[in-house]
């Protein structure tokens, strides 16, 4: 028996255990308008979304961009889909081509499939920015208004070591909320928060099985246009 091919009915029953559906999704709590989905990815999903960032970084290698005052960024950086975000002494922007002269990849679809799971979006995202903070990186607190219609949100997705999150207010300063986002969380910065400050303070390295090496990834999806 044991050798033998599962019968139709157990392919059936394998079938509903493993595909997802919207009610084995967690439900979102909101921070300052922000949408925390903590768990969205179950360990599955976050390995086979790590395979596909690693074919992804293989054809768009991650790069440390320079911030138009000349200092290095501490997170190092790709992107996928017809754009990506890229920084330099030209300033912050958009563009059609990685640092290196190619065409980004295209967003995969494990990407693609959470932001349809969440963004309430009836449009596609244009770029997936990847970040990936190795120990002792971070990311100052910023808005995300290099894009066109602030009316679409921006999905962000995290694997690896937990980061500390931090969201502020429209405008710099002011009292601030943090929260540990963990690997397989998806957060949705849209709606009335989608020009909330926000940043990264630190990484804890180590805290996540599925990149033993450390490191955190963050994705972030946005409509650019
Ligand atoms: O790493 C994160 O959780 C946030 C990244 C971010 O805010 C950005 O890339 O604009
Ligand atoms: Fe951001």
């Amino acid at each position: 028996m044991g050798l033998q091919e599962p019968s139709p009915e157990e392919d059936c029953v394998k079938m509903t255990e493993t595909a997802k559906d919207a009610s084995d999704r967690p439900e979102p709590q909101e921070i300052r308008g922000f949408l925390h989905y903590p768990g969205w990815l179950d360990l599955a999903e976050q390995e086979a979304l790590l395979a596909d960032l690693r074919d992804l970084v293989a054809h768009a290698p991650l790069f440390s961009p320079m911030t138009p005052y000349g200092k290095p960024m501490s997170v190092r950086m790709t992107s996928a889909g017809r754009f990506g975000w890229v920084s330099d002494r030209r300033g912050y922007r958009y563009s059609e081509t990685h640092p290196e002269g190619m065409p980004w990849p295209e967003i995969p679809a494990s990407v693609l499939r959470i932001w349809e799971g969440v963004s309430g979006s009836a449009r596609a995202p244009e770029c997936c920015l990847v970040n990936f903070y190795g120990e002792g990186a971070r990311m100052g607190m910023h808005q995300d208004r290099d894009e066109s219609d602030f009316g679409e949100p921006v999905v962000s997705v995290s694997l690896g070591d937990d980061g500390l999150f931090r969201i502020g207010n429209e405008t710099r300063g002011g009292k601030t909320q943090s929260l540990w986002l963990r690997s397989g969380d998806v957060m949705v910065m849209g709606g009335a928060a989608r020009l909330l400050y926000h940043g990264v303070d630190r990484i804890k390295p180590g805290t996540s099985p599925l990149m033993p090496k450390g490191g955190r990834i963050n994705l972030t999806l946005r409509v650019v246009t």
